[in-house]
C-alpha cells in the first residue's frame, strides 16, 4: 500500500483562524493525508477536524518550524501550507526564514497564503 501523503501545517497566530477553517473545510481531502503541524496550529487544526491525523511538532518559536524544517530536508514532506502574517514581527524570524529556505532548496510545494493552499492542495491529487 503507498505511504500516505504528509502535508505539513502552519499559521502566524492572526492567521490560525484562517488555517482552522481551511483544515475544517478541506477535511475530506485530508483525512487520507498524514499531517504535522507546529504546536498551536496542529491544536487549533484539530479542534476544527478532530478526524483529521495530526501529528504536533513543538511550537514554532520554540523550534517547531526547524523540526518541520529537518523532515522537508529528510524528503518526508509532500506540501507545506504556511500562513505567514505578513504584518508582525516574529522573535523566530530566522526559523521562519530557515524552513522556506529549506523547502526551496528541497523544491517542496509551498503555499504561503490561502490562494496558493486552494491550488496546491488538489495539485498533488
Ligand atoms: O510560529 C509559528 C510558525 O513560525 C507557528 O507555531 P505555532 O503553531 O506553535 O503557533
Amino acid at each position: 500500500m503507498a505511504e500516505r501523503r504528509t502535508i505539513a501545517l502552519i499559521a502566524h497566530d492572526k492567521m490560525k483562524d484562517e488555517m482552522a477553517e481551511f483544515a475544517s473545510r478541506h477535511r475530506q481531502f485530508l483525512k487520507d493525508c498524514k499531517i504535522v503541524a507546529t504546536g498551536t496550529t496542529g491544536g487549533r487544526v484539530q479542534d476544527a477536524a478532530p478526524d483529521l491525523d495530526v501529528t504536533r511538532m513543538k511550537s514554532g518559536p520554540l523550534g517547531g518550524d526547524q523540526q518541520i524544517g529537518a523532515m522537508i530536508a529528510e524528503k518526508k514532506v509532500a506540501m507545506l501550507i504556511f500562513f505567514v502574517d505578513p504584518l508582525t514581527p516574529m522573535p523566530h524570524d530566522v526559523d521562519v526564514k530557515a524552513l522556506m529556505r529549506l523547502a526551496i532548496l528541497y523544491d517542496t510545494p509551498m503555499a504561503l497564503n490561502r490562494a496558493t493552499a486552494e491550488l496546491l492542495l488538489p495539485a498533488i491529487g
